[in-house]
């Protein structure tokens, strides 16, 4: 008991800690990084299920607070070894405004950087996401590519516009002096589409489904595959990268990381069929029923919608232009980069993650949408 306590000497902050991706990360860290003397768990809404975490070896500190504000970044940031910044506004939807998005996501993570700089924390990992490298407005697909595939990262919308800016500030700040002289040690995670216990896309897809009477209708081809990543196993390079990041400085600073795993190459539709099949919906074929040339017109009908009711209400379904073109286009990666630099497998296998994320579905049931 005295050894644990002894090398419990190491402070991590979890910016995002009570996001779908933070709250695996927050857990993760608890359960296996044993040389965390304090966790800080920082987010804009703090969750409940926080207070049940308070009980453990680990001091966890929640931390109500916003990145954007520059001075409750320094505060939460200072003492500090490790910041883990999965923080951003994840829209695609035409939620948020631009500026909102840019804000958080950029300027958010503009002033991580600073107070890193500011109060010497050296070590800082940044959830980047595969929209910084596509599908490109060109559609171009991107076949079981790695972190060195040549490919024409062209964007317009501004969620992969802010996430690849934020991920230049994040690679550049590799090496800069932090307060105390030494350097400053950066690297960026690229997840692909992230699914699992608390998937809210998933939710809605599944009481959409239950609203169609158990049916969902495919709208993409079969052949289109799209990059998914189990959330456990995401959280765990995110652990297992911060950790390595302190003892291999040299060789994983300033590096992008796609994340992977066992997830079997599927179009986004067959994919989420995995879980919502065995919940009881199934996939009606429309392909002869509805064309590509409808759901171009649905999705550009949406965005009009949207446009005009803006000023009476918020209407942001999740078929868009950019959705679309994003679920039509083919994303998909094949790489090793992070067992090689990190010696990174994933904790969870396919059946695992499956099982894990068929399970919380079915809590879901007859919770309200
Ligand atoms: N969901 C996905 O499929 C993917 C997500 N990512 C990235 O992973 C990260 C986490 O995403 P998710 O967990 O899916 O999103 P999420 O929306 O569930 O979590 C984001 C968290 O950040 C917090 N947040 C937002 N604005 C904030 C602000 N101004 N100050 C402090 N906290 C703020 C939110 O309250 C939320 O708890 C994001 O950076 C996202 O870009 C990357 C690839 C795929
Ligand atoms: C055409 C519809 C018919 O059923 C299906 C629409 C599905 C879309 C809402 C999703 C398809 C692909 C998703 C995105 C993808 O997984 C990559 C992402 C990475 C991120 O960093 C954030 C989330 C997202 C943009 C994700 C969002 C939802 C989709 C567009």
């Amino acid at each position: 008991m005295a050894e644990a306590t002894e090398i419990r000497k190491l402070v991590y902050l979890v910016t995002g800690g009570c996001g779908f991706l933070g709250e695996h990360v927050v857990r993760m860290l608890l359960q296996r990084e044993p040389r965390l003397s304090e966790l800080r768990v920082f987010d804009l809404h703090l969750g409940p299920w926080l207070e049940e975490l308070k009980t453990g070896p680990v001091r966890v500190t929640a931390i109500q607070g916003d990145v954007t504000q520059a001075h409750e970044v320094a505060a939460a940031v200072a003492g500090a070894h490790v910041v883990i910044h999965t923080a951003g506004l994840v829209d695609v939807f035409g939620r948020a405004s631009p500026e909102t998005i840019y804000e958080v996501n950029v300027q958010g993570t503009k002033n991580v950087i600073e107070a890193c700089v500011q109060t010497g924390t050296r070590f800082l990992v940044y959830t980047s996401s595969m929209e910084v490298v596509g599908p490109n407005i060109k559609g171009h697909p991107f076949y079981r590519g790695n972190e060195d595939t040549p490919y024409e990262a062209v964007h317009k919308h501004p969620y992969p516009c802010s996430k690849a800016q934020a991920e230049q500030l994040v690679l550049e700040a590799n090496g800069r002096e932090v307060h105390g002289g030494l350097p400053l040690v950066t690297c960026a995670l690229r997840p692909t589409g992230i699914y699992g216990e608390g998937h809210q896309i998933m939710r809605d897809f599944y009481h959409q489904g239950l609203r169609l009477g158990g049916r969902l209708f495919r709208a993409i081809p079969a052949s289109v595959e799209h990059g998914r990543v189990y959330v456990g196993n995401v959280a765990w390079m995110h652990v297992l990268v911060a950790r390595e990041l302190q003892r291999q400085a040299a060789l994983l600073g300033g590096q992008v990381y796609f994340c992977y795993d066992e997830s079997p190459y599927k179009s986004y539709e067959d994919f989420n069929m995995e879980f919502l099949g065995p919940c009881g919906l199934r996939l009606v074929e429309t392909r002869l029923l509805v064309p590509y040339w409808l759901l171009m017109l649905l999705a550009a009908l949406n965005a009009l919608l949207q446009w005009l009711l803006r000023p009476l209400l918020l209407y942001a379904p999740l078929l868009n232009p950019y959705t679309l073109a994003v679920a039509n286009t083919t994303f998909t990666v094949s790489t090793d980069k992070a067992r090689r630099h990190f010696g990174y497998e994933p904790l969870f296998s396919w059946e695992d993650s499956r099982s894990r994320t068929i399970r919380w579905v079915r809590a879901v049931e007859g919770s309200a949408p």
